[in-house]
């Protein structure tokens, strides 16, 4: 078992103003209570645990620095989010394949799927909603500017070759959760589950990680079908 919070120490309460009272999904009272009860029967279990420092935590929001902002298609850009704490030799950053993060501006806070992570960085793609409160926000700001992060979530663990086939569905930027898990299990050489993604896209403009799918492609376990569900105009092109 791994504990993704630093020290097995009892988690520490947080204050009624951690919560920034956006509702966000999980509260940081949620995250607390769900740790407190990992905690517990780990205590009571006393067994089987090896403790990890993550420079992301569950219950505290961590400073990150847009290092890098690029366009995706039409409708997406790539967001490169650099930890701007302290570095520490025995910390580093880690999250399974498709968990998510929780990003916080001055505006608001919204939860984001990484494709993509190396030991201090993230890399997020993002739909820019023309009326979307916090996405349009994220689309206005600069590289070097400052996002907080808490994280990662979400439960799902992929258990390497428990399938012959696996058939993937997304839409849209759908394909943030399931693109690095697709990516981890054709890079794993001792897999050997194929994976055949169906993917939906508006129209060629806005297929985000096209490059992506193209690479994976090469690969013998992994085949993708795309969905368009409009013709580009080639006059606009
Ligand atoms: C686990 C998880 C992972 C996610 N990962 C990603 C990811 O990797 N990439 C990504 O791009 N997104 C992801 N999302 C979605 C993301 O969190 C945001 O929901 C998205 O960016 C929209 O936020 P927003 O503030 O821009 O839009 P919002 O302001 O929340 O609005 C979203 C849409 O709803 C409409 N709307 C808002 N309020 C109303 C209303 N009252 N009545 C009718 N319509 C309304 C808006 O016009 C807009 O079209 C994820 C969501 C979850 C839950």
């Amino acid at each position: 078992m791994s504990c993704n919070d630093g020290e097995d120490e009892r988690p520490v309460t947080p204050l009624e103003s951690d919560c920034c009272g956006y509702g966000c999904n999980p509260c940081i009272h949620d995250v607390h209570r769900d740790l407190i009860d990992k905690w517990e029967r780990r205590r009571i279990s006393k067994a089987g645990f090896s403790v990890r420092k993550n420079v992301l935590s569950l219950t505290k929001y961590k400073p990150f620095v847009i290092s890098e902002l690029k366009q995706a298609c039409a409708n997406c850009i790539f967001i490169r989010l650099n930890y701007g704490g302290l570095e520490d030799a025995d910390t580093q950053l880690f999250l399974s394949p498709g968990q998510h993060v929780i990003l916080r501006t001055s505006i608001s806070s919204r939860p984001y799927t990484p494709i993509s992570w190396t030991t201090n960085s993230l890399l997020l793609l993002v739909k820019i909603y023309s009326n979307g409160k916090f996405s349009k926000s994220l689309g206005q700001m600069k590289v070097g500017e400052d996002i907080e992060v808490r994280g990662p979530y979400g439960e799902f663990r992929y258990q390497p070759n428990s399938f012959e086939e696996i058939l993937m569905l997304s839409i849209g930027t759908g394909i943030a959760a399931l693109y690095p898990i697709a990516k981890s299990i054709v890079d794993d050489e001792l897999e050997e589950s194929r994976i055949h993604l169906i993917c939906g896209f508006k129209s060629h403009a806005h297929i985000p990680l096209a490059n992506e799918l193209r690479d994976l492609s090469h690969y013998w376990n992994f085949s993708c079908t795309i969905k368009l569900s409009q013709i580009d105009n080639p006059l606009k092109s």
